[in-house]
């Protein structure tokens, strides 16, 4: 589903991956941890294809086709959503409004009819249960006043709704209280099947003990640079990163 080949980027002049190598398939659950600053919302970012983060070198190939190639929107509309560290407020259109016309775009692309009112009501419904939204939150203005649970609560409202083939959380625990984890962890559970992947990023394997991963990777200084299984996070959780960095910088010596 995804291969990412050596991929170096930069922000501002300043390069924060520096030859990341990964390999994603359909149904498996990845998560990446690290250390602060270490590159994993620039590497959400890249993916999902925002524009202030500059892609240096390496490719990522995405069912078969060149991703780096592609422009953010179309990247979304073949499949990839992106949930934000810190999802943005956008005054004046609610979180209905916008969902309809995510939706019908994504729809459009495939050849498929939008939805009449009927059929979009059902699928509200139908997702509002999974992640126990409010129905009030989805009228109000998408974001706008929302605490920061709601905000990220939301977040994986929308990707209920528009059921990505890679979808990519960005520290969607932070800010959750313990019964919100437990919602939104049901809700990307709830939306796995065999032929859509997972990208979690996060600093608390108690979202593991939840999403459970195939494989887990630690990012440090733009490359990972160990990967495991969901054992490793439990180890991280114990012993912190120092032993990694340790072992890395005796191996560089
Ligand atoms: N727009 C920007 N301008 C300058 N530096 C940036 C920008 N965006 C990111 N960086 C820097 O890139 C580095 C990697 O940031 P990134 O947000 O990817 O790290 P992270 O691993 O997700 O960190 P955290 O765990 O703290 O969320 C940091 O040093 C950060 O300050």
């Amino acid at each position: 589903m995804l291969k990412i080949t050596n991929l170096q980027a930069r922000v501002e002049e300043k390069e924060i991956l520096k030859g990341i190598n990964l390999e994603v398939k359909p149904g498996e659950v990845h998560a990446i941890m690290g250390p602060n600053g270490s590159g994993k919302s620039t590497l959400a970012n890249v993916l999902a294809g925002r524009e202030d983060y500059e892609v240096t070198g390496g490719s990522v190939e995405y069912l078969g086709q060149d991703l780096l190639d592609l422009a953010a929107e179309e990247r979304a509309r073949e499949g990839i959503f992106l949930a934000f560290q810190y999802p943005v407020e956008i005054p004046g259109v609610t979180t209905t409004n916008f969902m309809k016309t995510a939706l019908n775009q994504i729809r459009e692309h495939k050849g498929q009819e939008p939805l009449d009112a009927v059929g979009f009501l059902k699928r509200m419904k139908e997702k509002m249960a999974l992640v126990e939204i409010d129905q009030s939150l989805l009228s109000r203005s998408l974001n706008e006043g929302f605490s920061g649970g709601e905000k990220k609560r939301n977040e994986i409202f929308q990707m209920a709704m528009l059921e990505p083939k890679l979808a990519l959380l960005d520290e969607t625990d932070s800010g959750l209280d313990i019964d919100a984890l437990r919602i939104v962890a049901n809700g990307v559970n709830a939306l796995k099947n065999k032929d859509n992947a997972t990208i979690v990023v996060t600093h608390y394997q108690r979202l593991l003990d939840y999403i459970v991963p195939d494989f887990v990777h630690v990012l440090y200084k733009g490359r990972i640079v160990k990967s495991g299984t969901k054992d490793l996070a439990l180890e991280l959780e114990e012993r912190g990163y120092d032993w990694i960095i340790k072992d890395l910088e005796g191996a560089e010596a």
